[in-house]
C-alpha cells in the first residue's frame, strides 16, 4: 500500500472540491492512502511537492487555472506544468490534475467526477508512475 500526497492549489474552492473528490476516490479504489496539503495557487504546487518529496510514495497535483486578462495565465499554467514535468523526469511519481481552461464552464466539466474526472485521472496517473518506479527500481 502506498501513501500518496495530494497537493491542492486552492484558488477556486468549489472546483477544487470536485477534483479532490475524484482524486481521493481513485486512490482509495486502488487500495492506497492519501493526505492533502493546501497551497495558495498552482505556482506553489511544484515547490510543495519538492519539499515533501522524501515523505510520500507519489503525488497528485490538483488545481484550476482559468485565463484572465493578462499574460499571467501562460506563466501560471505553463510554469506549474513545466516544473511538475521536471520533477517527473527526476523520478518522482506525479499525476498532474491542474486544469488550465478558458472559462469556468470548461473547468466544471473536467472537475466533476461524473463527467471528465480529471482529479481521478491524475491520481491514476500518479499510481501508474509509482508502479513503474517500483518496476525499474
Ligand atoms: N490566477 C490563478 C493563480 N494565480 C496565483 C499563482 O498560482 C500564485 O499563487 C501567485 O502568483 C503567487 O505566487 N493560481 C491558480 O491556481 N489559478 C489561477 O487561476
Ligand atoms: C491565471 C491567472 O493568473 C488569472 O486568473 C489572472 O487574471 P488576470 O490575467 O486578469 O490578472
Amino acid at each position: 500500500m502506498a501513501n500518496i500526497l495530494i497537493v491542492e492549489a486552492r484558488f477556486y474552492e468549489h472546483l477544487n472540491d470536485l477534483l479532490l473528490e475524484g482524486a481521493r476516490a481513485a486512490i482509495e479504489a486502488a487500495g492506497h492512502t492519501h493526505e492533502t496539503i493546501t497551497v495558495p495557487g498552482a505556482l506553489e504546487v511544484p515547490g510543495a511537492i519538492a519539499l515533501a518529496a522524501d515523505a510520500y510514495d507519489a503525488f497528485v497535483a490538483i488545481g484550476v487555472v482559468i485565463r484572465g486578462e493578462t499574460y499571467h495565465f501562460e506563466i501560471v499554467a505553463g510554469e506549474s506544468a513545466r516544473a511538475l514535468m521536471a520533477m517527473t523526469l527526476d523520478g518522482l511519481a506525479i499525476g498532474n490534475g491542474i486544469l488550465t481552461t478558458e472559462n469556468e464552464a470548461q473547468a466544471l466539466t473536467r472537475a466533476r467526477r461524473t463527467e471528465k474526472d480529471k482529479g481521478g485521472e491524475a491520481a491514476k496517473a500518479a499510481i501508474a508512475m509509482l508502479e513503474l518506479q517500483k518496476r525499474f527500481a
